[in-house]
């Protein structure tokens, strides 16, 4: 079963194009991780799936119904979606209370969410006296208070400290139990990539992949470190290396990634001896899911950033 269904779904702002034309089908039950950088087009697809804004162009369905009508399946939805509003002098008990009568919920709700997201104890101390953490966890009970299919979270860890996105992400993995979907969004694929099962990779509006995250690890190959003696040596280093056809993925003062593998590692410094330099460091490492993706588009983040600020300014996106 599909949670969520696209096809061409494409929303345009202007002449810039934030969602190209994008077809794909995200599975029930499952965490789905939603990553790319930041203005990808993430919050705008999140938002066309919530009814929020419509699409320029293309269907989808959420649930099975069409987002051209909402209300047919929001009442199934949970969605963290912008910062959520709660009265700062009410306790984070109070606060889901209201929501939940708002919402014609049944209080056991609020203590059924309370615990799930790990609040019962502090839940009588007013918002304000939150941290930013514990203050993502209550916008995440009052997503789930209608006990969702679909649990819908953008960007949950932005802005939280090391231990404030430890404690979030192991909220997540416990979310899609009880054949609940879980879509998260995030710009750092390092942050959810432990907790997702499925990911959807997007890149300037672009979709890069979409399904198991398996498939990707798969893909994973290895690659072997190198930093030269002088930093000065980095540029030699990078052609000695090349002369002997091996690939080099990135380069930056004084270390070297080069596409290979293990039995590639003594021909390596022997390469790097031969012309004259010396190493101060080989190792052997597998690819991460993030080298995957800068080997996808062979490009860094930051210079698709700049290619898409280029193409912004002429107006031709
Ligand atoms: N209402 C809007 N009007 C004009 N442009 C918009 C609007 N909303 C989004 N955009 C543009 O669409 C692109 C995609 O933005 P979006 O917020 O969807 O990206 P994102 O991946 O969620 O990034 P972020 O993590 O920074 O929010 C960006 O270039 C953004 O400036």
């Amino acid at each position: 079963m599909e949670t969520v269904t696209a096809a061409g779904l494409t929303r345009r702002f202007g002449t810039l194009t934030a969602v190209q034309p994008l077809t794909l089908d995200l599975p029930a039950g499952k965490v789905i991780g939603l990553v790319g950088p930041n203005g990808s087009g993430k919050s705008t697809l999140i938002r066309m799936l919530m009814g929020l804004i419509r699409p320029s162009a293309g269907a989808a369905t959420v649930l099975d119904e069409p987002i051209s009508a909402p209300e047919r399946y929001l009442g199934r939805v949970g969605a963290l979606v912008e910062n959520p509003a709660f009265v700062p002098g009410l306790s984070g008990r109070a606060n889901l209370t209201s929501l939940a009568r708002l919402r014609g919920l049944p209080n056991a709700r609020v203590d059924a969410v309370l615990q799930t997201v790990g609040l019962t104890g502090r839940d009588r101390e007013p918002v304000k006296r939150y941290s930013l953490g514990m203050k993502q966890r209550l916008g995440i009970a009052a997503a789930l208070l209608p006990d969702p299919a679909l649990l819908i979270l953008d960007e949950p860890t932005n802005g939280l400290d090391p231990s404030g996105i430890v404690e979030i992400r192991s909220l997540l993995a416990q979310l899609a139990t009880a054949g609940r979907t879980v879509l998260v969004s995030s710009h750092l694929l390092s942050e959810i990539e432990a907790i997702c099962e499925h990911l959807v990779v997007i890149r300037f509006g672009e979709l890069l992949y979409s399904g198991p995250i398996t498939g990707l690890l798969s893909a994973a190959g290895q690659h072997v470190d190198l930093r030269a003696e002088h930093d000065a040596d980095t540029d030699r280093l990078v052609q000695a290396i090349r002369a002997h056809g091996w690939q080099v993925t990135g380069s930056t003062a004084g270390a070297v990634r080069v596409s290979a593998g293990a039995q590639d590692a003594a021909p390596i410094n022997r390469a790097a001896h031969a012309a004259g330099i010396t190493l101060r460091e080989l190792s052997v490492a597998q690819d991460s899911l993030e080298d995957v993706f800068l080997a996808m588009t062979g490009d860094t983040e930051q210079q698709l950033m700049a290619a898409r600020a280029t193409a912004a300014g002429r107006g031709a996106l």
